[in-house]
């Protein structure tokens, strides 16, 4: 037994799976155990896992896990280490072992899922067999099989790690969320090269202040990055001094992309079409491309993936060839519908900085009206609601405020929060209602930006679950574009 549990804990290789002291799985989840696992008790938000280490044992848990003695004994191995996550992470790693031989990961606010998905898009132009991973779920080129978190647990992680490298794959971009950073659910992989994207306000219903946020994703570049792999940071946000320095504090490859990068620089961006002209240059050469995305921010993130794309070997050419051919994620800022000369956007902005970046790409196109319809979601950060409800009073031309997943808070209240800062607005509750109200208010040269929601194709009200989509109603109501 101890062989065994010690090198789950500690070791490497493969683990045996038959005869005295086998593992043969682990879980966080008393009610998912099967015979011969290990129980991972996990200090959780609501509990911690040792208030279920009986129900594990009944379900045949071989051994407890955990960051504090249970207060009676259950009767089996209880391993006391001082950070479970970590090691549930690492032990997962172990179990689903082999996993593909190139992982990167993506932090950052906004635009890790559209980053992840374009690395994903530059591999597979360069004929490599790669795979996404991230609010989306999970995507290769045999198609999308979709998540519940960002950033899955260690288990779900691993897991489909290793289904992957059973498929080919080799080359995998993760989503790294501040909350899968804190709670350790990456800390089984070593990342090859990671990537910063700006950071805003965002989720200070979980992290204490900024600086407990910011404190979490600079794990991805001081823990989790391999010794002196390529860490790439745009230069163009604010905060990336900390994690500049938190590159070149822990002997990563520092590799700066934005206005003022030095590994990729951006010299010009002119609007073409939807789309735009890109000018970069990039050690020394100058390179033009057209990259078929709205919204300056777009620009960012494709570079930061091409930067990503070519630290794990892509050939230059090759990398910045693909940028013409990628495809935008899912809801991120996409053209849905076109009523004659006016248009309508789907867009995940649920921050107040998106939310911006969104209003602010969209404008250009709006020779008249710019239209916004969202919501904020519900047991989510209460303080960005009037944030969000100023930034729509200032970068649109008419508000609807509407729900997005009100959960377990009274939808109205919600609406109320972001209704102070834009009291001119109109107050639809009802999203598809919101919605046809302003399409049916689309004039000659306006754009309408349904926001909030992007991929989602579901709203949560109470604790149900309901289909929905932003996409459905707009194409129920126009047609295709
Ligand atoms: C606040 C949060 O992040 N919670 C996540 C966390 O749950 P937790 O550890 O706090 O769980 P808990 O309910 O307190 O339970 C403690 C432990 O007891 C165990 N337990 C519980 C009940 C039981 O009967 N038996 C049992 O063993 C649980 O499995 C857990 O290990 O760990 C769980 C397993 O990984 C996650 O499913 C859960 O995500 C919840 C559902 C969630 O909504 N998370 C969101 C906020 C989230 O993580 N979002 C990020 C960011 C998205 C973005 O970028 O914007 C994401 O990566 O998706
Ligand atoms: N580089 C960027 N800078 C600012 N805003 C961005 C950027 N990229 C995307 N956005 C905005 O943020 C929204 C979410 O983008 P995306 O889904 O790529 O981010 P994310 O970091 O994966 O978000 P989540 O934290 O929900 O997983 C987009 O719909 C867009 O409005
Ligand atoms: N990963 C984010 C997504 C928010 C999307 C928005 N539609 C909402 O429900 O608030 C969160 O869980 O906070
Ligand atoms: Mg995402």
């Amino acid at each position: 037994m101890s062989f065994s549990v010690t090198q789950l804990l500690e070791g490497s290789g493969a683990l045996p799976s038959s005869g005295v002291g086998a593992i043969f799985g682990v879980n966080a989840d008393s009610r998912r155990i099967e015979p011969g696992d290990v129980f991972f008790a996990l200090p959780g938000a609501n509990a911690h896992g040792n208030a279920f280490v009986a129900e594990a044992i009944a379900r045949g848990a071989l051994v407890i896990v955990t960051d504090q003695e249970p207060e009676s004994d259950p009767g089996v191995p209880v391993i006391v280490v001082d950070d479970v996550r970590a090691a549930y992470a690492r032990a997962a790693s172990r179990i689903f072992a082999p996993q593909p031989a190139i992982a990167v990961a993506v932090t950052g606010t906004n635009g890790k899922t559209s980053v992840a998905s374009f690395v994903r898009q530059i591999w597979q132009a360069a004929g490599l067999a790669a795979s996404s991973i991230g609010t989306l779920g999970v995507e290769t080129s045999w198609g999308l099989r979709g998540g519940s978190l960002t950033t899955p647990d260690s288990r779900t992680l691993h897991q489909n790690l290793r289904a992957l490298k059973a498929q080919g794959i080799d080359h995998v971009a993760i989503e790294a969320s501040s909350h899968g950073l804190e709670q350790r659910r990456l800390d089984g992989v070593h990342f090859e090269a990671v990537a910063f994207t700006n950071l805003t306000r965002d989720h200070l219903d979980y992290h204490a202040d900024m600086d407990g946020y910011r404190s979490a994703k600079l794990r991805l570049f001081t823990d989790l990055l391999v010794e002196g792999g390529p860490a790439i940071v745009n230069v163009d946000d604010p905060e990336h001094e900390a994690f500049m320095f938190a590159a070149l504090g822990h002997n990563a490859t520092l590799l700066t992309v934005g206005r003022e990068g030095a590994y990729i620089e951006i010299v010009s961006i002119e609007r073409e079409g939807y789309g735009q002209r890109v000018e970069v240059k990039h050690i020394g050469e100058t390179i033009s491309f057209h990259l078929p995305l709205t919204g300056e921010f777009q620009v960012s993130n494709a570079l930061i993936a091409a930067a990503l794309a070519m630290a794990t070997g892509v050939d230059r050419t090759d990398a910045f060839a693909a940028l013409s051919g990628l495809k935008g994620a899912k809801g991120r800022l996409e053209l849905v519908a076109a009523k004659q000369s006016s248009a309508v956007f789907v867009d995940y902005a649920h921050t107040p900085d998106a939310l911006q970046t969104a209003l602010e790409a969209l404008r250009p196109y709006a020779t008249g009206r710019l239209i916004v319809a969202f919501g904020c979601g519900g047991d989510r950060d209460k303080g960005k609601r009037s944030l969000m409800g100023a930034i729509a009073a200032k970068g649109a031309d008419l508000v609807i405020v509407t729900d997005d997943n009100p959960r377990t808070e009274e939808a109205a209240s919600i609406r109320a929060g972001i209704m102070v800062a834009v009291p001119g607005a109109r107050e639809i509750g009802d999203r598809r209602s919101a919605i046809l109200e302003g399409i049916r208010l689309l004039g000659e040269g306006d754009v309408l930006l349904v926001a909030g929601k992007g991929h989602e194709d579901y709203q949560i009200i109470g604790v149900n679950k309901t289909h929905f989509s932003d996409h459905e109603v707009i194409l129920a109501a126009l047609g295709t574009s």
